[in-house]
């Protein structure tokens, strides 16, 4: 029997379930309302009659309220998922018949599950649950899901999408398509907000494939810009949370994240899906810990604003050779030297008691599978330990003490900074280290030093990740790589666009990426959901190299708009900012080069236009309204509107530049306006007639 067939139908259904969602909601209040009074009153008797319990019992009370206090987060938990639902119940309906059966079951899918505490029926399925998967992957027809039993076969009969909003159902959608064009295109004509979305309703097929992988150990997704990646990895870390509950829970997977803006603007997706939001740390954070105490660095962004204001051919070429494939192994084969060609081992004679060098060198080398620092330790400790005295007894305290000393120092010196510098005299080229200021290290030096670092001095810290998020993995190099290799054994999700590297002197390919990974399953999306088509084809032709491929989803034509000099050009730009204030657009990035020409553009507009916000890389949070930035802190992000100004010659020459212009462009999601005065950019020479001086 076909169930809830006609609109009518679904209507009243809808409305059945919203009482009965309202009614699981009222009970949930009820009941977190007497767990608050319970935990109350269990603290108060626990604190009045303190001198009269005995430990026994004060013990198990504290654990009675512990209990009580996990009970109401639960409830409360479950109070957020319903209200959840009450707003939007569920998205999408598959009536599916499994082989060899007659009943057909209507499977209603949304955000989270919904079933009465009395009732087995399952009102709405998890849009994780593997029934659902289906709703992604199939058209009406024969599909199949996988099931903890198997592969479970049979045919799709109808399928449905629907816009529910505040128990409101604004339209069904028939749909014998893979999630309707329809329905995808009401989405992404949607404004922008500070936040993120979740996309559960229109994920598509591709991407769930990305979403549910379950089996590859190391996942790289090359996708184009606006293709997805960071939604997709963040809606796979919700679904592996919900295949895995009681093996892995939030704190178990971490996101290494660009910046703090970023971390902001991604930040509430996995509330939104019921799940706890994730550990967030950057790669200079990692650093930081593991450098701790040896030296100071310049940043990453430092280092990007650095090589957008000058063009030093000295710094490029330090950059360039540190950032190579060959990195890795060169640092390799100079440890492995200098792991034995700096211990030299001597025969020791100390309180009477000898030890040869002979047998040192032999405790040494039996150690060899561990970092310097405890490989040394350890051939002392052993040393001292079996060593016996003249008496044939074991050594004392403090002989075995000084015995443990003097091999240590056997090895010629465990200075990180030192051992560094030695690598690069070794190498022939001394001139490529040197400090930027005393102990300030240049970027590209500090992940080849926590590299040395790791074989020296071995780490710790990072056993309880079981999962690691890699985003912008184009920003990083193949010594990046092996340090979070090293540091995180565990499985890895590393997603970015080698077209969208801010810095194209230390950046990596997916051909490099792989050979860091040989074993990783890379996938590639190329389909760009963000922006307009009119955008996507103006940002292809600021790089022919991307093979981004539109939706058909379509807006005005970008712009570029000239004026006489700099004061011409600001009035340009403050006459887009007065009409964006006008608009529906509720976003408005305007994007420059450098952070520095960020901040210069900002002073002169904040005081006649209202609302300006200046993003720079001590921000920690993604603002609605009109904010100015640099390419390199909006990328991840996304705009309504977006104004490129400075599109002059001078300023976007390099292949840095391009690289940063196309990601400024690739940040608007409906408009796009570059401004320029004097000579045009190179780049923007061969845009389309249409789009020119508007
Ligand atoms: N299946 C989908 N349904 C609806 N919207 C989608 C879908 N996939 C992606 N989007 C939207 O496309 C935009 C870009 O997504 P996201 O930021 O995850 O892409 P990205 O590949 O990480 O982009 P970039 O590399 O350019 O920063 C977002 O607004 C996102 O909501």
């Amino acid at each position: 029997m076909i169930v809830n067939q006609t609109e009518r139908e679904e209507r009243e259904y809808l409305a059945n379930l919203m009482s009965r969602l309202r009614e699981a909601l009222r009970k949930i209040d009820t009941t977190i309302d007497s767990m608050h009074h319970e935990i109350i009153d269990a603290k108060t008797y626990l604190w009045e009659n303190r001198s009269e319990l005995d430990p026994a019992e004060t013990a198990a009370n504290k654990v009675d309220i512990m209990l009580r206090i996990d009970q109401g987060e639960k409830a409360v938990d479950k109070r957020r998922k319903l209200q959840k639902l009450v707003e939007s119940p569920y998205f999408g309906r598959v009536d599916f018949v499994a082989d060899g059966q007659s009943r057909r079951d209507s499977h209603y899918i949304g955000v989270h599950a919904f079933s009465e505490d009395d009732s087995q029926k399952n009102f709405i399925y998890d849009w994780r649950s593997p029934v659902a998967s289906m709703f992604y992957d199939f058209e009406v027809g024969k599909a199949s899901y996988s099931s903890p039993a198997g592969r479970v076969g049979g045919e799709i009969c109808l399928k449905r999408q629907y816009k529910i909003k505040d128990g409101v159902m604004h339209y069904m959608i028939e749909s014998s398509m893979n999630i309707n064009d329809e329905v995808l295109q009401k989405e992404l004509s949607q404004t922008s907000n500070e936040k993120m979305k979740n996309i559960v309703a229109t994920i598509q097929k591709e991407q769930n494939a990305i979403i549910r992988n379950e089996h590859s150990h190391e996942l790289i997704i090359q996708g184009v810009a606006g293709s997805g990646k960071t939604s997709v990895a963040l809606h796979r870390v919700a679904f592996l949370l919900y295949r895995n509950k009681g093996t892995l829970t939030s704190q178990n997977i971490w996101i290494i994240s660009p910046n703090k803006v970023f971390s902001d603007y991604i930040s509430n997706i996995l509330p939104e899906l019921g799940e706890e939001k994730i550990m967030e740390m950057g790669i200079e954070e990692i650093a930081a810990r593991e450098l701790e105490g040896v030296c100071k660095f310049q940043t990453f962004s430092q280092q990007v604003s650095e090589l957008a204001a000058s063009h030093d051919p000295s710094l490029i070429e330090r950059i360039q050779w540190k950032s190579g494939n060959d990195m890795v192994e060169r640092l390799d084969r100079f440890l492995a030297d200098r792991c034995e060609s700096y211990f030299v081992p001597t025969d020791v004679t100390i309180d009477g008691v000898h030890i040869a060098k002979e047998e040192i060198l032999q405790a040494y080398q039996k150690a060899a599978n561990l970092p310097i620092r405890k490989r040394l330790e350890k051939a002392a400790s052993v040393l001292a330990a079996n060593t016996r005295d003249q008496d044939g007894d074991k050594l004392s305290a403090a002989t075995a003490k000084k015995v443990k000393t003097a091999i240590k120092k056997m090895f010629a010196s465990l200075n990180l900074l030192v051992i560094y510098k030695d690598f690069y005299e070794t190498m022939g080229r001394p001139e490529l280290f040197t400090y930027k200021k005393t102990k300030l290290l240049e970027f590209s030096d500090v992940f080849p030093l926590v590299y040395l670092k790791i074989h020296v001095e071995g780490t710790t810290g990072f056993d309880e990740v079981k999962h690691v998020l890699v985003d912008e993995m184009q920003d990083y190099t193949p010594v990046q790589y092996a340090v979070l290799s090293r540091l995180f054994t565990c499985k890895k999700t590393i997603l970015g666009d080698c077209n969208q590297s801010v810095n194209p002197y230390s950046s990596s390919s997916i051909t490099e990426i792989k050979k860091i990974f040989p074993e990783a399953d890379t996938v590639e999306l190329l389909k760009s959901y963000r922006s307009t088509m009119e955008i996507i084809r103006f940002a292809q032709q600021i790089n022919r190299n991307s093979r981004i491929i539109p939706i058909e989803r379509h807006g005005p034509c970008p712009e570029i708009k000239t004026g006489n000099d700099r004061s011409d050009e600001i009035a340009a730009i403050k006459k887009i900012i007065t009409s964006f204030q006008k608009s529906e657009n509720r976003t408005l990035g305007i994007i420059c080069k450098s952070q520095i020409q960020a901040e210069t553009l900002y002073q002169e507009i904040m005081n006649s236009c209202k609302g300006v916000y200046l993003l720079d890389f001590s921000s920690d949070q993604f603002h609605e309204g009109i904010i100015v930035t640099s390419s390199h802190l909006a990328k991840g992000l996304e705009f309504d509107q977006v104004i490129v100004p400075f599109v002059d010659a001078e300023n976007y020459k390099t292949d840095m530049d391009r690289s940063l212009l196309y990601i400024a462009c690739t940040r608007a999601m409906h408009m796009l306006t570059l401004t320029y005065s004097g000579e045009v950019s190179p780049f923007l020479l061969r845009v389309e007639e249409s789009c020119q001086n508007k």
